[in-house]
This record gives structure tokens, sequence and C-alpha cells, in this order.
């Protein structure tokens, strides 16, 4: 069995003139939640749309379990906007109802549980939901599907700490480990860092490390928030 779950051979994505990611070669094992860390403009995003199929490479190979990634290909990646991602006018009950419709891998029993778990108010709309509630629920919509792989575009962006704790402890408790990989952005380095696996470091566009969390941690001796002060100021 091939345990790499997503290949990036030379990825280039130019946007008039800009060029991020530029040139990035990558193996992601399947079964890790792997952060994708960076400073603002790195291509963090850019590189989740690429994997998720919703952007093409203008040079290079993106592949996920390997083949090419691409948006018909949804019914193995589940992909988690920072923004949007919503029916506003949907209710929590309609938003799973929809979901369901949508996609034949959707566990609808694993998504009660979660909103159950993360407290949330079935019959309010999801446009009436404060931020961090919407957070919660993108997360369980996300991991409420049964796909090897789940990306989630910055899960925290915006959220007060104790929301982003709940949104952790989500994670952890129902990712389905090893069938499940989770690429996640965010500039809450600190936060993640005891749940993560590995680390893809973006700057301008460019990789800069992708390793082990363990490796860094015992071939620098510090944490990764240290690591990555070191290496990007
Ligand atoms: N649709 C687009 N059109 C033009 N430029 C774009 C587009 N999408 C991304 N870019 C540019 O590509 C670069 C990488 O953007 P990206 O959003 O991937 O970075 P990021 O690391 O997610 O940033 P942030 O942490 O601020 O969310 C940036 O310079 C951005 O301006």
């Amino acid at each position: 069995m091939n345990d790499i779950i997503v290949r990036l051979e030379q990825v280039v994505k130019r946007f008039s003139g800009r060029t991020a990611p530029a040139e990035i070669g990558l193996e992601l094992p399947r079964g890790e939640v792997i952060g994708v860390i960076g400073p603002n403009g790195a291509g963090k995003t850019t590189l989740l749309k690429l994997i998720a199929g919703l952007l093409y490479p203008d040079g290079g190979k993106v592949l996920v379990r390997g083949k090419p990634a691409a948006r018909r290909r949804s019914s193995e990646v589940a992909y988690m906007p920072e923004k949007g991602g919503l029916y506003p006018f949907f209710t929590v009950t309609e938003t799973v109802r929809y979901y369901r419709t949508v996609f034949a891998d959707f566990d609808e029993n694993k998504a009660r549980e979660m909103l159950d778990y993360m407290q949330l108010d079935q019959q309010q709309t999801a446009g009436d939901l404060s931020r961090g509630e919407r957070g919660r629920l993108k997360l369980v919509m996300a991991l409420s599907r049964q796909v090897p792989l789940v990306l989630l575009d910055e899960p925290l962006a915006g959220l007060d700490p104790m929301i982003r704790k709940s949104i952790l402890k989500g994670l952890i408790t129902f990712i389905d480990l090893p069938r499940q990989t989770v690429l996640l952005s965010t500039h809450e380095v600190e936060e993640v860092e005891p749940v993560l696996d590995r680390v893809v470091a973006l700057r301008g566009g460019k990789l800069v490390r992708a390793d082990v969390l363990e490796t860094i941690r015992c071939m620098h001796g510090e944490n990764l928030v240290d690591w990555m002060e070191e290496t990007f100021l």
C-alpha cells in the first residue's frame, strides 16, 4: 500500500506576476495531522486549494492518492474554506441534511454526535450563529465526511482562545486516524503544536521545511514557535 497521500512535484502557481507556490516538491504520508504554517501571503491557502483541485497548477503536478487533484474527486477530499462554506439561510439541521444529500460519504450519526459535543443549537440558521459557532459547524461538516483527506483552511482564525481550544479538542476527538489525514493551515502555531505530527512551513511561496515535529524538536531542541521565530524573523 502506498503510504503517501499527497505528492507535489515541482508545483508552480502564478497569479498575475506573483508566484505562490514556487516549485514546491513535497510528499505527505497518510494518517497524520499536518500543519501548514507561514506568514501572510506564504501560499498556505493556495496550497490547500491546489490539493483540493479547486486551483490548477501552472507547472508541475499535484497528486492525491497517486492521481491528479481535481474538483471531481471531491469524494476523496473534504475542503473547509476559511470564509464561506455554509448557506446562511439553512438551519444547522438543514445544513446536515444538505451535506447528506450532496455527499454520499457523509456520516450523519457522527455529525449529530459532534453537534452535541460542540453544543450547537440545531434550530438556528448558519447566518445567525456567532463566528465561533460557525467555525465549529464547519468543522463538524468537514469531519463528518468519510474521506481519506480533510483540508481545513485556518480553522482557528478570528476565534477566541476558548473556542480555539474546543475546536482543537473536537478535531482530535473526532478525526478518524489513521484512516483520515488532516492538513490544516494556521497562524496559531503554539496552540496547534500539540495536535500536529508534521509541519509544512512556507514563505513567499517557497517550501522552507517539511518535517515531522519530533525531528524539529530534537534537532533544534526547541518548540515549534521558537523554531518558527528563528526561521521567519
Ligand atoms: N486569486 C488570486 N489572485 C491574485 N493573487 C492571488 C490570488 N490568490 C492568492 N494570491 C496571491 O498568492 C499569494 C499567496 O496567497 P495565499 O492566500 O495562498 O497565502 P496565505 O499563506 O494563505 O496567506 P494568509 O496567511 O494571509 O491567509 C499572495 O501573494 C496572494 O496575494
